[in-house]
Parts: C-alpha cells; sequence; structure tokens
C-alpha cells in the first residue's frame, strides 16, 4: 500500500549542503515538503533548491522572510521566482504594498505572510510595542495579509483554528512552533504538538530539530507523519 506524504515541511536547518541534501533523502518519502532557510539560502545561494529538490522533486519551501520596501521585495521574489518554489515567505508586517508587490512578481508561488514570529510571546509583543496579546496580533496582521493577496499564511498552531475562522477555507495555513509531547520547546514560545496543529486546522506543519536533531531523522519524520494519519482518520 503507498502512503501519501504527510503534510509537513521538514526545516532544513543545517550549516552544509551535505546534512540539509542527506537529510532531505531520509525525510521525503514521509513528508510532503521540505523547507530551505536563511541559514542555507545565504551560504550556498539559489543551487541549494536544486540540490534539496533532488530526484524526489519534492515539493520546496523557500523561507527568505522577505521585508523591505515594495519595490525591493518584488526585485527579490522575481529574482527567486525561477526556482520555482511552492512556497515564498515574506514579514506580513512589511504592509499589504510589500505583500502584493511580492504576489505580482512571484505568480507561480504561493507568497506566504509571516504573521507573528513563533519565538515571540505576549511579554516581547510589549516591548516591540506591538499591540497584543499575540492572538490577535496574529489575527489583525493574517487578514491584512490576505487582502493584499497573500495565498499562505505563517502562525503558531494556537492561533490556526481562529485565523481560519478569519481567511475562510482556501489559504494555505502553515505553523511552525510544533513540538511533539515531551520534546523541548528550544527557541520557540507558541507552541503545540503535531496532533494539535492539525485538529486546529493547519495544512501544513513546519517541523524542524525535533526530526533533523533526531538520531534517524527519517524515523523521526516517520513516526510523526503516522501519528498525524491517526488524526486525519479521526482516531481518538
Ligand atoms: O517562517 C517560518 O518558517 C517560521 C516562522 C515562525 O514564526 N517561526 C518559525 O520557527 N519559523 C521557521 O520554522 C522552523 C522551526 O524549526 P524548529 O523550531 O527547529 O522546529 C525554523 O526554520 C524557523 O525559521
Amino acid at each position: 500500500m503507498t502512503v501519501s506524504p504527510a503534510p509537513i515541511a521538514v526545516a532544513l536547518d543545517a550549516p552544509d549542503l551535505e546534512t540539509a541534501a542527506r537529510w532531505a533523502t531520509q525525510v521525503t518519502p514521509h513528508v510532503s515538503t521540505v523547507k530551505v532557510g536563511l541559514e542555507l539560502y545565504l551560504r550556498y545561494g539559489p543551487d541549494v533548491v536544486a540540490s534539496v529538490r533532488g530526484a524526489s522533486g519534492v515539493q520546496v519551501f523557500l523561507d527568505l522572510k522577505l521585508h523591505d520596501i515594495p519595490a525591493t521585495v518584488a526585485g527579490a521574489a522575481r529574482a527567486v521566482a525561477r526556482l520555482r518554489p511552492a512556497f515564498l515567505t515574506v514579514h506580513a508586517a512589511g504592509g499589504p504594498a510589500m505583500i502584493r508587490a511580492a504576489v505580482e512578481a512571484a505568480p507561480a508561488t504561493r507568497v506566504t505572510a509571516v504573521t507573528v514570529l513563533t519565538s515571540l510571546g505576549d511579554g516581547d509583543l510589549d516591548a516591540l510595542g506591538v499591540a497584543g496579546p499575540a492572538s490577535d496580533a496574529v489575527r489583525r496582521l493574517a487578514a491584512l495579509a490576505v487582502d493584499a493577496g497573500a495565498q499562505a499564511l505563517v502562525c503558531s498552531p494556537r492561533e490556526a483554528a481562529a485565523v481560519r475562522a478569519e481567511v475562510g477555507p482556501d489559504i494555505t495555513l502553515i505553523t511552525p512552533g510544533v513540538r511533539p509531547s515531551g520534546a523541548a520547546t528550544q527557541d520557540q514560545a507558541r507552541v503545540a504538538t503535531p496532533e494539535a496543529a492539525l485538529a486546529a486546522g493547519a495544512d501544513l506543519l513546519v517541523i524542524g530539530r525535533p526530526i533533523t536533531g533526531a538520531a534517524d531523522p527519517g524515523a523521526a519524520a516517520a513516526g510523526i507523519a503516522a501519528a498525524l494519519r491517526r488524526v486525519a482518520a479521526g482516531a481518538p
């Protein structure tokens, strides 16, 4: 029986390309997506996308979190559009004109607006002068980003249900801040388990260190994928 890959984007936050490519090979039988972030992209440049996509042709999420004036973001989005990532992140706080510029510049990619980083808690937002709590800020930025044309949103699993109610069924909801029960939260502040994220309505779960830090990343990905299948099948 073939099992379809789970809705997980494994964050390939590796210091070198060999490690990232090895993780990609180990996890791609089990997950739909791999994510290339700043560490890998800034070290190796655009070629890294083809390296991790490999022979499997797995979906690539390019997480560059663009945040600049609209013309600059349009140029950056145009520069990476040829890599055909399935998702490209921008910070929602860059504002509607910036988000719209990215959408127009990368028509074949789902421009994905990051609402409030999952590493921030309510106290951090206070210190930054952002009106909180985080759940309100996330909903506000989600609505703004979707109005500006974003096709996907990043929020923590804790806000996923409220964001879904706000933006409807057609927007892809992506949740980092995912930790299997008992795993260390590390630098994440707003977290939930993979099962809770899926039950809250997330379409794609970003998971890094709980998979890549495991002795066997392939087995860790397979274990979480199996847990998600049980949720999808309605298991208690
Ligand atoms: O855009 C993201 O992917 C992202 C947004 C966010 O709010 N929080 C967040 O953790 N991420 C990314 O998700 C991944 C989480 O990795 P782990 O904490 O190792 O599971 C990292 O690659 C982060 O860059």
